[in-house]
């Protein structure tokens, strides 16, 4: 590749993108994630097969480990793990604490599959293409989504380290017409229109609570509403106190358009924040978001969440198949 001349602090200097690292454009050369093109049905149940021919397991549960949160999978016995280079059409994990890698398994006998690494749209991602694995999981039998990841709390009595279960979301990248389902739809995956009133299964989130309590850990669980922001800056003051006053208990920069996707193709979700800082909501105060303290928060409860999860694990897998 060319080197490409930039500009920076103190002059001109060389600098060569690492090719790999960088999200490549979208089949219509848009790399700003405006695109309504995603891949085919045909093309995703393509990366399935390929999938299904690597792997012995047939998982039920999908898991999506958030930032900092990847060591989730490290509970998973009889561990199967296939890097995303690897995985036809799968795009690449570019952030810190995103491994980049589908882990499948058994978490307390339940066949689970793992991302171990999300993809962000801040990354360069179209969100349609930020939610293809969870398509993929669909077509390889997977009928519930865990998706967890790390947030502020903006809920004033949220303290670091808590885990919120989420109740709703609020869509504000839909707001501005930036949707994953954007485009053509295919009949296959789900409907043109579908609801989002119930997207966080109810009785998920009732046994979550019954979790916590056996677990002694509900002075630290709570329930709220979740945002996402394209990302990658951290919001300012003025944003904060804005979704403060609609209602957003903690902000984040993935999952809502993960859970739209699944609740498209008919998955039962459920949905954790880890809420690794407290949202900065006035000028008063030198104190910054940074990645480096949401990675470190995720390092500090790992042992709570990898408990916590796998025994969500086990208990969603009963109620999912006494209402088969
Ligand atoms: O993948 P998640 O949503 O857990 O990651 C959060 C949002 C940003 O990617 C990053 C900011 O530190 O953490
Ligand atoms: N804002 C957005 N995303 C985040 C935050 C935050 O404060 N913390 C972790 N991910």
């Amino acid at each position: 590749m060319a080197p490409i001349n930039v500009t920076v602090m103190g002059g001109r200097k060389d600098y060569v993108p690492a090719k790999e690292t960088l999200p490549e454009v979208d089949a219509e050369g848009n790399g700003n994630g405006n695109s309504a093109k995603g891949y085919s049905y045909e093309t995703l149940q393509e990366t399935a097969n390929f999938l299904l021919a690597r792997i012995s397991i047939r998982p039920t549960i999908g898991i999506i480990c958030g930032s900092g949160m990847g060591s989730l999978a490290e509970s998973i016995v009889d561990a199967e793990s296939i890097p995303y280079e690897e995985i036809p059409n799968f795009p690449i994990s570019t952030v810190e604490g995103h491994h980049g890698r589908l882990v499948f398994g058994r978490l307390d006998g339940v066949s689970v599959v793992a991302m171990q690494g999300r993809f962000h749209y801040y990354e360069g991602y179209p969100l349609w293409k930020c939610c293809l694995p969870v398509r993929v999981m669909r077509l390889l039998g997977v009928k519930t989504l865990i998706a967890t990841n790390a947030a502020g709390g903006l809920n004033p009595t949220y303290k670091i380290g808590d885990l919120m279960i989420v109740k709703d979301h609020i869509n504000m990248m839909g707001f501005a017409g930036n949707n994953p389902l954007h485009g053509p739809n295919d009949e296959r995956f789900g409907p043109r229109f579908p609801p989002m009133n119930k997207a966080y299964n109810y009785e998920y989130r009732k046994l979550a609570k019954e979790v916590a309590k056996e677990y002694n850990i509900e002075n630290i669980v709570r329930e709220g509403v979740y945002t996402c922001l394209g990302g990658p800056n951290f919001e300012t003051v003025a944003e904060l106190n804005m979704l403060k006053m609609v209602g957003v208990d903690a902000v984040g920069m993935s999952t809502v358009h993960e859970v739209i996707t699944a609740r498209h193709c008919d998955m039962n979700v459920f949905a954790l924040s880890l809420i690794t800082n407290e949202c900065v909501t006035s000028y008063e105060t030198d104190d910054q978001a940074n990645h480096d303290e949401v990675l470190d928060v995720g390092r500090m409860r790992q042992d709570i969440l990898r408990k916590f999860v796998s025994r969500l694990v086990t208990r969603f897998h009963q109620i999912d198949n006494a209402s088969l």
